[in-house]
């Protein structure tokens, strides 16, 4: 069996940087990436369906507006996606579900394997603390790079509430970034609280509020190595699978649904 050639989309980046050690402790191969303003030491497509086209896996932790282009272009190639990328509207969700129609996606927000235990949880959680008793309010805190907000974590996170309450998350509506008079709290709507400062790796709490108890649950990752360790386990089982928007819980087997 050959070695699988993983690609790395934003291969100079925070992510992309670790990425490129993980995938040679798992001892797959490295095909190369994209980086808009070049990288080092490894191998630089001349654009990204060059990327597509010379790897069996390609995994992507860029920037939101290029989530479309490249879905497209793993369905084009037929080549596997691990996406990382936060962010997403409407829109580029959309675009990614397209092409899982076609070749396996798996994408998650946060692929380190404690946060996606925590998405189960967090479900069970939500089915047990009705709307009515308890407001869920989520607060998250990253380094001060980080461009989008709330973080797809928290998002995710957010989803996991709905549907424990057996709603989606735009159903049951979000309330980020409170400022001036904001009236009182509406019962249903998740908060959402986005700090960004220093350089947290990433931090987020999940606190379920009620007129007499608060249950809070928080994840913190210190070492932002662990994403990528779960991107390239994400990488391994998507080579050869059926098309299908998968999530790190279907990786882990921790059941459910695909994340949001
Ligand atoms: N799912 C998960 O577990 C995690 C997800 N993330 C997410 O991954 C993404 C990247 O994070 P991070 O590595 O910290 O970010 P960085 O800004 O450090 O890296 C982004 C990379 O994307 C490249 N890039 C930026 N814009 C474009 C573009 N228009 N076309 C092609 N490439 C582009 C950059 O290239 P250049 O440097 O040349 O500009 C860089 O290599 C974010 O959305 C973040 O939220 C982060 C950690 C964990
Ligand atoms: O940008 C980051 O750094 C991170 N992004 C992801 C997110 O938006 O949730 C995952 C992690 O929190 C780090």
């Amino acid at each position: 069996m050959s070695t699988l050639r993983i690609g790395i989309a934003g291969i100079s980046g925070r992510m992309g940087r670790l990425l490129v050690e993980e995938v040679a402790a798992a001892g797959c191969q490295l095909a190369g990436g994209t980086a808009r303003r070049g990288a080092q030491g490894v191998t630089v497509f001349a654009d990204a369906a060059a990327l597509f086209a010379g790897s069996d896996v390609v995994i992507d932790f860029t920037i939101a507006s290029t989530a479309e282009a490249h879905a497209a272009l793993a369905a084009e190639h037929g080549t596997p996606l691990v996406l990382g990328t936060s962010g997403l509207s409407a829109a580029q969700d959309a675009a990614v579900a397209a092409a899982a129609r076609v070749v396996p996606v798996v994408a998650s927000a946060n692929f380190a394997p404690a946060a996606t235990v925590l998405f189960a949880l967090i479900e069970q959680f939500a089915a047990a603390l009705p709307p009515e008793q308890f407001d869920a309010e989520i607060v998250e805190m990253h380094h001060r790079q980080k461009v989008d907000a709330p973080s797809g974590t928290a998002v995710m996170m957010g989803a996991a509430v709905a549907r424990g309450r057996g709603k989606t998350l735009a159903e049951v509506g979000m309330d980020s970034g409170r400022d001036g008079h904001t009236g009182p709290r509406a019962t249903g709507p998740i908060g959402f609280a986005a700090l960004r400062g220093g350089q947290v790796v990433g931090e987020h709490t999940l606190l379920f509020a009620g007129a007499s108890e608060h249950i809070s649950l928080t994840h913190r990752s210190f070492d932002r190595r662990v994403y990528a360790t779960g991107a390239v386990q994400a990488a391994r089982w998507a080579a050869g699978r059926p098309p299908g928007l998968y999530s790190m819980r279907d990786v882990m087997g921790v059941g459910g649904t695909p994340g949001a």
